[in-house]
């Protein structure tokens, strides 16, 4: 089977993903929580309005950029915990907007990556096909800490239609 949308998104995800690094790491320093509502709001209209332009529905988007977002904070709120036993070395602002550079881009592409997924969403073995390609990604690609896995199962939630989280194992 070609299974490169699905191995398209699990990469984007975890690249999104990435950019929260730096960002908790600017706002642990700045005794900032990890929530910013205004910049959520924000990209949420953003995605709803780009949506259509690659055949994606404006509900499905912001579905799945919600997901993307809680993600994104359950990995910062775990490394707020971690960091209370000892802090990380400082970054500046220049790494803030960089990373939210990066997120705007990764999050443009994931559009054309959901209007690819379309079909392997609703199929049975979605969940397995998606279960392996994560699998894949971690064993070959990438060294994710528990929290980094954590937090990508949590942003691929709902990208099959039937299964969720306990679908990723
Ligand atoms: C990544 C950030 O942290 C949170 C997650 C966001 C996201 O995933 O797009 C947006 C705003 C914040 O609530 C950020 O502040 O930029």
């Amino acid at each position: 089977v070609d299974n490169t949308a699905l191995i398209n998104i699990v990469a984007l995800a975890s690249q999104r993903l990435a950019q929260a690094e730096p960002i908790a790491k600017y706002k642990w320093q700045k005794k900032l929580p990890a929530t910013d509502a205004a910049r959520e709001t924000q990209l949420i209209a953003d995605m709803r309005r780009a949506a259509p332009m690659y055949g994606v529905d404006a509900d499905q988007a912001e579905a799945f950029f919600r997901d993307q977002i809680e993600a994104s904070k359950l990995l910062q709120n775990a490394r707020f915990a971690q960091w209370r036993l000892q802090s990380p070395a400082p970054v500046g602002a220049d790494a803030l907007v960089s990373a939210r550079n990066e997120i705007n881009r990764v999050s443009q592409a994931m559009l054309a990556g959901l209007a690819r997924i379309e079909a392997i969403s609703g199929a049975p073995d979605c969940t397995s096909q998606l279960r392996e390609t994560v699998q894949n990604w971690r064993t070959r690609m990438v060294t994710l800490d528990s929290e980094q896995a954590a937090a990508l199962d949590r942003a691929l939630q709902h990208v099959c239609k039937r299964g969720g989280m306990s679908a990723l194992g």
